[in-house]
């Protein structure tokens, strides 16, 4: 593909626990309003929406009729809906790109929510994709399978409890500056210890929240971008992975890889650094917000991302190279340990790193960004997506 795509439009929600203020229509249409205005258009002028199912399958397609059809004006649209459980909302992104790097349409929409309360908890919506055999055998599945893999990576590199608890200090540091995060108090080392374990070595500061909001964006082409004069950053790189196999109606873990490695998430990000020419990701990428719904889940994802090499990223994140002023700020919105609204939580890791390309991050901007990179994970070895944006 040669077309250039755009991100000109984002709106995205301030987070919360609950919002008893509005439904779950209610939010993707804040959301998408918020995206129309930044991108100085009417819903009119859209031509096909790809709308980020919520994983709660019940509520989702509900939603998507009267959500999709009506309030994102998808009616006599080209419409699609995605659910990659926790990737969904970067492959939505996806999704509207190959739209219009396809030549399909010019301007596509994107758009999603979750809601605390409406779309069920995160536990049970994931459970819904997955393994009965392995995964959903466990209660709170997510939580005790990624605990696992913290156990392995500590055995293999040494990681401690410590070192998971700086990712939480560092995260939340920079969600105090973001004013769309969901838990934005600052916290300590020994704060994160007094909280209660979850499963061990995972307490419950170590645990994204569960969060309600949307997010939206529009992408358009770069012919339609330059005839309107408009301002836009690009996605230069796109990559997709699995590491599963197919069930029928669900997904099956491959179990083939080692839980401390992210081999797959690897192969996602080395497809997306091709495609946007990035050989030294460590020398060329000036932002990452990379999926990470618990505080080890970090480490996995810095190293698959080529920004550390495996089992180093621990002693670089207390060096502090992590940290907006570091030499590659990662997660710097707070990430997902700082909100998780699982229908959109990947697009607003894509949402971030094109407002902080834009100089638009506020309080949390990376001076000079110009190259940024999002990921999203579908779960445990799952779906993977990749994007690279740059200014
Ligand atoms: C592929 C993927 O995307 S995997 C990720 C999918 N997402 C998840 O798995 C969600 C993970 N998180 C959770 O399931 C829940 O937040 C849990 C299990 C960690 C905690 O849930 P609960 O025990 O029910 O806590 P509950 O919601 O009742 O809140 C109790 C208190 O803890 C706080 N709290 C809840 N979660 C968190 C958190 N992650 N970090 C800090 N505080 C939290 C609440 O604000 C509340 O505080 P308050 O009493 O002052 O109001």
């Amino acid at each position: 593909m040669s077309a250039r795509v755009g991100i000109i439009g984002i709106g995205q929600s301030a987070f919360k626990a609950r919002r008893d203020d509005a439904s779950y229509p209610d939010l993707v249409r804040e959301a998408v309003t918020m995206a129309l205005n930044d991108a100085s258009m009417e819903l009119d002028d859209i031509q096909a929406v790809v709308y980020s199912l919520s994983p709660d399958a019940m509520v989702g397609i509900g939603n998507a009729e009267r959500v999709g059809v009506d309030a994102v004006g998808a009616r006599n649209k080209r419409f699609l809906r995605i659910n990659t459980g926790g990737a969904t909302g970067i492959s939505s992104v996806a999704a509207a790109y190959y739209h219009v790097a396809a030549g399909a349409c010019d301007v596509v929409l994107t758009a999603g929510a979750d809601k605390v309360g409406e779309c069920g908890d995160s536990q049970t919506v994931l459970n819904k994709i997955w393994d009965p055999t392995y995964e959903r055998q466990l209660p709170l599945g997510t939580i005790n399978m990624l605990a696992m893999s913290a156990v392995r990576y500590m055995h293999l590199y040494g990681m401690t409890e410590e070192d998971m608890a700086r990712v939480v200090v560092k995260n939340r540091w920079h969600a105090a500056k973001n004013p769309n995060a969901h838990l934005r108090k600052e916290t300590t080392v020994e704060e994160v210890f007094r909280s209660r374990y979850i499963s061990w070595p995972v307490k419950l500061f170590d645990c994204c929240p569960q969060s309600s909001g949307g997010c939206a964006m529009v992408l358009a082409s770069e012919k339609y971008i330059k005839e309107n004069k408009l301002d836009a950053v690009w996605i230069t790189g796109v990559g997709h992975s699995s590491e599963s196999y197919f069930l029928g109606d669900r997904m099956g873990n491959g179990q083939t890889a080692d839980h401390a490695d992210a081999f797959a998430l690897k192969g996602s990000f080395e497809r997306a650094y091709k495609m946007a020419g990035i050989k030294e990701p460590r020398k060329q990428v000036d932002v990452a917000e990379l999926y990470a719904p618990f505080s080890n889940t970090e480490f996995h994802s810095i190293e698959a991302a080529g920004l550390a090499d495996l089992g180093q990223s621990p002693a670089m994140l207390k060096e502090g190279r992590f940290q907006i002023g570091g030499d590659i700020p990662v997660n710097t919105s707070g990430g997902v340990l700082c909100t998780n609204a699982i229908a959109v939580t990947a697009m607003v890791r894509v949402a971030e790193v094109a407002q902080q390309v834009r100089g638009k991050a506020g309080g949390h901007q990376v001076a000079g960004a110009k190259i940024g990179i999002a990921s999203g994970n579908g779960g445990d070895h799952q779906f993977f997506g990749t994007m690279v944006v740059e200014a």
